[in-house]
């Protein structure tokens, strides 16, 4: 019955949530340090993904530029999903696994990062990004799913890869979010200090 479906969704997520702690701590604390030491040194993240990950993309880039619990400096962050011309002339004049890899082109320079979301690790819009962000000597952190998929296979030592250990679209995209506010986190107690948050 319904109200069954809806308390196994929140069983389902906090054991993933739990059981991702363990394996996810790691490459998050990684992620941390790749980011600040980008944005220490004057760069930018730009982030993409499809659907839901296109809004988490949007949801990091909003907390990097404006705040995410205390106020500091602004953080360049930018979300390669929201400009509709650009992915509108793109997809119609070339192809849409090009939407966000001429983005990344276009704006990407050494040392700044690529924040890759793909649940299945395999959608080639954002496979093409991860590959054009190698090519400007990008980092890239990639969040996926699904034992990583192409994307995955495609990283490189200096890159960092969080791979959610599910199958289900959904709960990746849950621990997604929580990992794109452990990385908003991360970076602001890097910067400020490990002061408790209560808010
Ligand atoms: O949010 C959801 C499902 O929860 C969907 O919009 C989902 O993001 C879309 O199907 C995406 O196209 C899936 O792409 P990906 O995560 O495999 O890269
Ligand atoms: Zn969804």
């Amino acid at each position: 019955m319904l109200e069954q479906r809806i308390q196994q969704h929140f069983i389902d997520s906090a054991d993933l949530k739990y059981q991702a702690a363990q394996t996810l701590t790691a490459p998050i604390a990684a992620a941390v340090q790749a980011v600040l030491a980008c944005v220490t040194s004057g760069g930018k993240v730009l982030a993409c993904g499809n659907g839901g990950s296109a809004a988490d993309a949007q949801h990091f880039a909003a907390e990097f530029v404006g705040r995410f619990e205390r106020e500091r400096p602004e953080l360049g962050a930018i979300a390669l999903t929201t400009d509709t011309s650009i992915l509108t002339a793109v997809a119609n004049d070339y192809d849409f696994t090009q939407v966000f890899a001429k983005q990344v082109r276009a704006l990407g320079q050494p040392g700044d990062v690529l924040l890759a979301l793909s649940t299945s690790g395999n959608s080639a819009n954002v496979m093409a990004a991860v590959e054009a962000a190698h090519e400007r000597e990008m980092t890239v952190v990639a969040l996926t799913g699904r034992g990583g998929g192409r994307i995955g296979q495609a990283m490189r030592d200096t890159d960092v890869h969080i791979c959610v250990p599910h199958e289900r679209t959904a709960r990746i995209q849950e621990v997604h979010l929580l990992t794109i506010h452990c990385l908003c986190d991360g970076v602001d107690a890097q910067l400020l200090g490990d002061q408790e948050t209560s808010a």
